[in-house]
């Protein structure tokens, strides 16, 4: 049986997808809940939020993402970062999905991903879970409800965690199985219950599509100033470097907090709402992020909870470190309606320096900036990723490498004239540690840090007096109002100062060491803003 609106020419049986149990096209938020209550996926908490939890994966399976290997992108995809899955591979994992869906419920969502209509695309979400349904709705884009009428997709991602993957004969890793088929137009996913799946397939795909529209996509968040679209800033940074906490700012207009695309008009969104960590969420430090996780549909994903208040723990990381919440970009109060921005004025990197060797905020030449992107240096997070547990430093290209499927050259050289054309001044910015290395210093204020920003965005810190800093060349304030001076020169705020210069020294030699296979790619003005 098939419920909910479609349209007639496009449903699944139209995609060669049949046999399936009841099939519910595009629920809206309130009966979707009622479906995966009814199934048992979760329950329902204080203010009407969703409660889940995904079982063994609470963070996303990157080994086990893989793009397969057809003719058509053979010559473009960055094989080296992205693991191969043969042709034959894929065709039997499709089969074999589809074989296993048989009989069972799916819930369809037909969604928009990007912001600016004339680069936008359209994707079909089949989904297992109803829940799934509910957060890729509030994650992508959601078009009029008359619009679905007549949807056709560009793409399909299919999603269904109970579908365990065999290595041997789908070309995979393990039984969990992330795989993208230019050529077929779909994504599989089997084998995993976490959310940010479904959410960085879509953005993978779009990092692979837009480049050759002449669009840079970013794995960053934006906002601009207050009715001021021509006052955008984009923070670009690996997972758990602050895009979605620091782009949520009571003083500024949220555009997006994780995905977005530079094109000739300026910047647009690709989703329709955010993936907030609620790890410690503090009301007084991230309020706007505190008030969504009452709201009705909000998704709340592994964290624990009183079974008779349903009042939520925001400390106890127990299931895990990664504990989310899903919502629309409107349950933030000062969001963008149209999620478009202007060109970037001011272009932020984020890293989390656990070494704590890093000042908390530099200035940085074009040249320097794209040495930065480029380096992608930072330090994986507890949680997002299997396996990590405690800060583990990275040089993650472009700040993104997991979801990038061209070479980092593209994705740089795009960067480096969108830069150059509209004079956008460019800023690192550490969020991790300071007083010493994780373990003995302590995290950066976020306070500290939304300081620094305002100050960057401002305009006064371009004023201020800077020191050049001797490790790393870059430009660094030597004092900004109401940030304590101490903090801007990480050196002193050691306990040993000598320690400090021991751990810049290893940290500039990992810079030079990372950075070598960069060199037979880039101008010489890059080559000349690199460390070491
Ligand atoms: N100085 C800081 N700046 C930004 N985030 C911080 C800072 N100190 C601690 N945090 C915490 O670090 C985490 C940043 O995560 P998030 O904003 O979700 O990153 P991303 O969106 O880049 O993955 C949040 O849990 C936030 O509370
Ligand atoms: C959803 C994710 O993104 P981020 O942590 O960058 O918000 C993720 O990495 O799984
Ligand atoms: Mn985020």
């Amino acid at each position: 049986m098939a419920f909910g609106r479609v349209n007639p020419q496009f449903r699944l049986e139209d995609q060669g997808i049949e046999g399936l149990g009841n099939v519910y096209y595009n629920l809206m938020e309130p009966a979707l809940i009622e479906a995966a209550l009814k199934k048992g996926e979760g329950s329902l908490g204080k203010g009407g939020a969703f409660l889940v939890t995904t079982g063994t994966f609470t963070g996303r399976s990157p080994k086990d993402k893989h793009v397969v290997k057809t003719d058509s992108v053979v010559d473009t995809i960055w094989w080296e970062n992205n693991a191969a899955m043969s042709v034959e591979g894929f065709d039997a994992l499709y089969a074999d999905m589809l074989a296993h869906m048989k009989g069972r419920d799916y819930f369809v969502q037909d969604l928009v991903g990007g912001a600016d209509p004339q680069l936008s695309i359209n994707v079909r979400m089949v989904t297992e879970l109803a829940w799934h349904g509910l957060f890729i709705r509030h994650l992508l884009r959601r078009p009029e409800r008359d619009a679905l009428n007549n949807f056709m997709a560009d793409f399909t991602v299919i999603n269904c965690p109970s579908f365990q993957a065999d290595p041997q004969r789908h070309d995979c890793r393990s039984q969990t199985v992330i795989a993208m088929n230019f050529d077929r137009k779909m994504i599989l996913i089997g084998g995993t219950e976490y959310a940010g799946e479904n959410k960085k397939s879509v953005f993978t795909l779009l990092n692979y599509l837009l480049p050759e529209k002449g669009v840079m996509p970013m794995h960053c968040s934006a906002n601009h100033a207050d009715g001021n679209p021509v006052d955008t800033a984009v923070f670009f940074g690996l997972s758990g470097t602050g895009k979605t906490t620091l782009s949520a700012d009571p003083a500024r207009t949220l555009i997006g907090d994780d995905e977005h695309g530079w094109s000739d008009r300026g910047t647009f969104n690709f989703e329709g709402g955010c993936y907030a960590k609620t790890i410690n969420l503090n009301p007084e430090a991230e309020p706007e992020i505190f008030a969504t996780t009452d709201k009705f549909g909000t998704v709340i994903e592994n964290m624990v909870f009183d079974p008779e208040t349903f009042e939520l723990d925001f400390e106890d990381d127990s299931l895990t470190a990664n504990m989310r919440c899903a919502y629309p970009l409107e349950y933030i109060s000062n969001a963008s309606e149209t999620a478009l921005g202007g060109h970037p004025k001011n272009v932020i990197m984020l890293t989390c320096d656990a070494f704590g060797v890093l000042p908390p905020i530099a200035r940085l030449t074009p040249a320097q900036a794209m040495y930065h992107f480029l380096s992608g240096f930072t330090s994986k997070v507890a949680g997002t990723e299997r396996g990590v547990t405690e800060p583990e430093p990275t040089f993650s290209t472009c700040f993104g490498a997991p979801f990038m499927p061209r070479r980092p050259e593209v994705y740089g050289k795009l960067l480096q004239d969108k830069i150059a054309k509209h004079g956008a001044t460019c800023w690192l910015v550490n969020t991790g540690w300071t007083g010493g290395a994780y373990g003995a210093g302590s995290r950066m204020p976020i306070r500290a840090t939304r300081a620094l920003l305002t100050a960057a965005l401002d305009g006064t810190l371009n004023d201020s007096e800077f020191r050049k800093d001797e490790n790393f060349g870059f430009d660094v304030p030597v004092s900004v109002p109401n940030v304590a001076e101490v903090l801007l020169d990480p050196r002193r705020t050691w306990d040993d100062p000598e320690a400090y210069d021991v751990q810049a020294a290893k940290l500039v030699q990992m810079f030079a060491d990372n950075f070598a296979q960069y060199l037979d790619y880039i101008d010489d003005d890059v080559k000349a803003a690199a460390i070491g």
